[in-house]
């Protein structure tokens, strides 16, 4: 029996229709994507904490049930990013190579988080207070980015390289949002709540509580929260180089979001090593964009402004 490709109709955790890749094989549709790299595959973990659990299959090509949604979100997101890093950077998938890319969702009981573990990204349905956590692209985007990051400069997940791997995630996962360009903004996780509130926001972290100045970084031994709550200063740096802005009396000449992505890619993929400090990824950025605008460029010196601007030299 040969399997077949097919396009299954889905409604995602936000009641939301959409087309998603399937194949078909021994009477079972499966959600797996054969049209990008080696293929994108999301599992049902059926609340337990097994992993990856088993492929998501049914009968009919239709994803339509309420328990369906974060499989259908999941799935559909992850060919969203697929396409972002193959189109503007012509990376195929995570690894260049077209890693199969793997998500499983209803992870846990009332999980109220993802992760990526290495290997696959992995979402909670969250505790009544959240939607389920792939229903949020930028969060899609978010996860995804942590396999970016792994499998080029590897940031080490501690201190300063560890709230850079954090703003990488944000950076991106926001760039993802605004390519896909469906309500996009500069905050993260807005669609897992019901009030709209996100976990962070790039345009002003101080909004939920997180530093917007080298000045005011967490110098605690928390790890996990010192990685997502330092990243404030290196995300509020990438949104001044984008959309510009006087921070802290320094003035910043905005160059746009597909240019703060191209000299973040080129960062992260050419210049960033795995111990990279804040003080590293300003040069490595000022290097990036050197190569690809000029020395005297505006756009290098918006980047130098931008890090100027929230204290890192
Ligand atoms: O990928 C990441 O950096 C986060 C991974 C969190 C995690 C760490 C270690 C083991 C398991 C899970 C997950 C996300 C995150 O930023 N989590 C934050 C915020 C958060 C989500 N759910 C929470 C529940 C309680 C407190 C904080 C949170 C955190 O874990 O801090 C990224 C985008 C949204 C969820
Ligand atoms: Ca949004
Ligand atoms: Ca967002
Ligand atoms: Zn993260």
């Amino acid at each position: 029996m040969v399997d077949s490709n097919q396009i299954g109709f889905g409604i995602g955790v936000h009641g939301d229709k959409k087309q998603v890749n399937t194949v078909f094989s021994n009477s079972y549709y499966y959600l797996q994507d054969n049209t990008r790299g080696k293929g994108i595959y999301t599992y049902d973990a059926k609340n337990s904490n097994r992993l990856p659990g088993t492929l998501w299959r049914n009968a009919d090509n239709q994803f339509t049930a309420k328990y369906d949604g974060p499989a259908v979100d999941a799935h559909y997101y992850a060919g969203v990013v697929y396409d972002y890093y193959k189109n503007k950077f012509n990376r195929n998938s995570y690894d260049g190579a077209g890693a199969p890319i793997k998500s499983t969702v209803h992870y846990g009981k009332s999980y109220t988080n993802a992760f990526w573990n290495s290997y696959q990204m992995v979402y909670g349905d969250g505790d009544g207070s959240t939607y389920p956590f792939s229903g949020a692209l930028d969060v899609v985007g978010h996860e995804l980015t942590h396999a970016v990051t792994e499998k080029t400069a590897n940031l080490i997940y501690e201190n300063e390289s560890g709230a850079l791997n954090e703003a990488m995630s944000d950076i991106f996962g926001t760039l993802i949002e605004y390519y896909n360009n469906q309500n996009p903004d500069w905050e993260i996780g807005e669609d897992l709540s019901f009030n709209r509130q996100g976990f962070r926001s790039l345009a002003d972290p101080t909004k939920y509580g997180d530093p917007d100045h080298y000045s005011k970084r967490y110098r605690g031994s928390n790890q996990n929260y010192l990685v997502h709550t330092n990243s404030g200063i290196i995300n509020k740096a990438a949104y001044l180089i984008s959309e510009g802005g006087t921070h802290y009396g320094v003035t910043v000449n905005g160059i746009g979001k597909e240019k703060l992505g191209n000299i973040f890619y080129r960062a992260l993929t050419q210049y960033l090593t795995e111990s990279a400090t804040f003080s590293q990824m300003r040069a490595a950025a000022l290097q990036a964009a050197t190569d690809l605008y000029g020395a005297a460029s505006a756009e290098v010196i918006s980047v130098g402004k931008a890090f100027d601007a929230v204290g890192v030299n």
